[in-house]
């Protein structure tokens, strides 16, 4: 059961949120660390690996707490396109060409759970979600021992239709209770054939931040804070079951009209 609301921080311009989001991400690396020695996360596709290199390129004031110790980290990705890990809709790709290949060597090198691309051309990307729920099995112990893998921290990012991950509004898949991985073969957004992080394996991570910028996204936050509509909507529902673990980076063109509370500092 959740409890409290969600934090919404909103910042003048992507420099300040930069700060802010390497400030939170740090923080979370380090709580885990003291947890289990390791960090492990989920990035999404989309705006969010350009903002997350922002923040985590940035030069560091030397301490080991402002450090990403990238060689401890695991990543996986909150969704994944079922293209070739070298296409260009893959949000591999996007992530290693915004982040990974730019860390500098003595930053470490982080280990990236990638799909399989054995299975990428298959008609039905079940087979790809089964193999990736497995690789999270082997990482968070198995799915009858361990009821959902708790990630230290889940990156997602808000489409302008409110879908977050690859769930999308209305969608049969926001039911999904068993799997930690569901397969999607007719995303309204292309491509079509996607794999996805389930709404419980989100809901049950440590910390969840959503990055959101851009006027773009103000009628669809809109929505998510203050209106009974949007309450059904794929990020919504990370909002609801996920209460105060739930951070919201916004810029202030994102949140121009948006009632709920700010939150000042993180
Ligand atoms: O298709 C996708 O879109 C969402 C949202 O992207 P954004 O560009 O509006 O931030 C993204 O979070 C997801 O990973 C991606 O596959």
């Amino acid at each position: 059961m959740a409890t409290g609301h969600p934090n919404l921080h909103s910042f003048p311009n992507s420099d300040e949120l930069a700060t802010q989001l390497r400030s939170y991400v740090l923080r979370c690396q380090n709580s885990a660390f003291s947890r289990h020695g390791t960090f492990r996360l989920a990035v999404s596709g989309g705006s969010l690996p350009t903002v997350l290199a922002k923040a985590l390129l940035a030069t560091s004031n030397g301490s080991p707490e402002d450090t990403p110790q990238f060689s401890k980290w695991h990543i996986f990705f909150a969704d994944e396109r079922a293209v070739p890990l070298n296409h260009e809709d893959s949000n591999y790709r996007l992530l290693n060409d915004e982040l990974v290949s730019k860390i500098p060597t003595e930053l470490g090198t982080p280990i990236i759970h990638a799909i399989d691309e054995k299975h990428i051309g298959d008609d039905d990307p079940q087979e790809l979600a089964d193999l990736y729920q497995e690789d999270l099995m082997r990482e968070f112990a198995a799915k009858d021992s361990v009821k959902l893998p708790a990630f230290d921290l889940i990156l997602l990012g808000c489409g302008p239709d409110g879908h977050t991950c690859s769930l999308f509004p209305g969608h049969a898949l926001l039911r999904e209770k068993d799997a930690w991985v569901a397969a999607e073969t007719n995303s309204p957004k292309p491509p079509p054939k996607r794999i996805t992080l389930t709404l419980p394996v989100v809901t049950h991570a440590i910390s969840i931040a959503f990055v959101a910028t851009g006027g773009g996204k103000k009628e669809i936050l809109k929505q998510i804070f203050d209106l009974e509509e949007g309450s059904s909507l794929p990020s919504a529902l990370v909002n609801q079951g996920a209460g105060d673990k739930v951070s919201w980076f916004t810029d202030h063109p994102a949140v121009d009209g948006v009632s709920f509370p700010r939150r000042g500092s993180l």
